[in-house]
């Protein structure tokens, strides 16, 4: 954590704070409690380390409240405000590096299980953080009692909101000033690096979601009916739009800017007697964006492993899947009249290029050859690698003659490979079929390899064409 961090904690929870006092439409109550995803991210991004700052902020706060409230200096207010940011402080702590370990520990769970885990630690988190400045504040003060039982689920609503919010923006400032990388937070982001950064498409849905938040609000303050604010439950679908369709970051943005027009709207608007459903609906909006955003991560994990299955990692060419799902498809929307040849080759002696000039050489060797073939190719063939230093291409249009003169032609294009100082001919043995009518490409493998055998059989570096 550099020096710098320290400050900036202590600077944003500050600042966060004042910022939610603004958008208060009651003495100290507000839709959401915007220092509360301070703390937990604080702690969550720099670990124990975010306890002083935090702390610090919490007591300075306190304490010029217990001021302001008492007009003047009284040393009961240093106890006090420190039991305000111990009662701050300790439950955030204490969520903050669970939902730490939880993310970094137990990365081998899918990101959707990791989401509800850190959803359960939030809410815990700010249960205990609601439960216990009340508890403080009921100690501290004389006329208050009562206060927790009255009071705890509005503070934790609002503090849990708080939480979902803006911990996720925290997490895309705050790992900037921390000296260590922080893998396990790359999942949530890996969509931004697929993205293009484009802002117009955003703000186009973004100002789709902001009207959505202010129609519902008028609409609210217009017709009494109490259902009325239950509409505002369907902004979360213009939200679920950008996590899906846009960067993180911006899903990021958009959640913040939603809740900035409901917190503001509600007091303007004066609609304060649904300030729960608001909060709730904030909060559902929320936890749905957590969620989505495994959708994206998964989308670009599941293409990864669809282009891994596809593509050969050494030679680049595509796989036997790959072959045998384009070849199926062409053999299946041809002609019954239409003859299909394969030609497999495997090239000669190859274990003896890596036992005497080493595996580096030898893939190379897979690597150079199989180019040479493959640029030979005419743009209705394909080339795969089969497996090892076996490699196949498919013939259409041809039958079996004119395949073995085909398959033929490119034994003769195997070069002779300079590799560092090395001369390395390369040769290959050749086996090749005919695809039968209804037979499956499986099959016609199998023909082959069995008259690739035969041409290594026959003293290898030939072609040899099974019926
Ligand atoms: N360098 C390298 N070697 C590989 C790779 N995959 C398989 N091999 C090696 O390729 C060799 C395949 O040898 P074979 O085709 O069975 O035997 P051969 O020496 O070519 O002899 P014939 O096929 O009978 O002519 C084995 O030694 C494997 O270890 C690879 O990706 N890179």
């Amino acid at each position: 954590m550099k020096t710098s961090a320290y400050v900036l904690l202590f600077l944003f929870w500050i600042g966060t704070f004042y910022a939610a006092n603004i958008m208060a439409f009651a003495e100290f109550i507000s839709l959401w409690y915007m220092p509360a995803g301070v703390s937990i991210a604080g702690f969550l991004i720099f670990g124990k380390r975010a306890f002083i700052p935090i702390f610090l902020a919490v007591f300075f706060v306190s304490f010029r409240f217990a001021e302001q409230f008492e007009q003047g200096f009284d040393p009961a207010h240093l106890a006090s405000a420190t039991l305000f940011a111990l009662a701050h402080t300790v439950p955030y702590g204490l969520g903050g590096l669970l939902a730490r370990h939880w993310l970094s520990h137990f990365a081998q769970h899918g990101l959707p299980q990791r989401i509800i885990g850190l959803l359960v630690i939030y809410a815990l988190a700010a249960l205990l953080a609601a439960l216990s400045g009340l508890m403080v504040w009921e100690f501290t003060t004389e006329t208050n009692s009562g206060i927790l039982e009255e009071g705890w689920f509005a503070w934790w609503l609002g503090d849990l909101v708080g939480v979902m919010v803006i911990a996720p923006l925290m997490c895309l400032i705050l790992p900037r000033f921390s000296r260590k990388r922080l893998p396990w937070l790359d999942e949530f982001y890996a969509h931004d690096r697929r993205l293009r950064a484009d802002l117009k498409p955003f703000l186009l849905k973004l100002i789709v979601a902001v009207s959505a938040v202010i129609g519902i609000l008028i609409l609210d303050s217009k017709i009494t009916h109490p259902g009325v604010a239950y509409f505002v439950f369907f902004v979360s679908i213009p939200q679920l739009w950008i996590v899906l369709t846009e960067r993180t970051s911006y899903a990021t943005a958009s959640l913040v800017t939603i809740t900035v027009f409901m917190a503001f709207g509600v007091g303007v608007f004066d609609v304060t007697d649904q300030s729960i459903t608001y909060q709730f609906a904030l909060y559902i909006t929320a936890a749905i964006s957590y969620f989505a955003v495994s959708i994206p991560a998964l989308m670009q994990r599941n293409n990864q492993l669809a282009e891994l299955s596809m593509l050969d990692l050494l030679t680049d060419l595509p796989t036997k899947w790959l072959f045998k799902s384009l070849v199926t498809q062409v053999v299946k929307s041809s002609r019954p009249n239409q003859n299909h040849c394969i030609a497999l080759y495997n090239l000669d002696n190859f274990k003896k290029i890596n036992d005497e000039y080493g595996q580096t050489t030898g893939d190379e060797v897979l690597r150079q050859s199989s180019q040479i073939i493959k640029n030979e190719l005419r743009d209705s063939e394909l080339l795969c690698r089969c497996e090892q230093d076996t490699f196949v291409v498919f013939l259409p249009n041809l039958d079996i003659e004119e395949a073995t003169k085909r398959a033929n032609e490119l034994r003769h294009k195997l070069p002779v490979l300079h590799i560092d100082d090395l001369i390395l001919p390369i040769r290959g043995s050749f086996g090749v079929a005919q695809v039968q009518f209804g037979e499956s490409i499986d099959k016609t493998v199998e023909r082959a390899t069995r008259a690739l055998q035969q041409a290594k059989l026959e003293g290898r570096n030939k072609v040899v064409a099974i019926s």
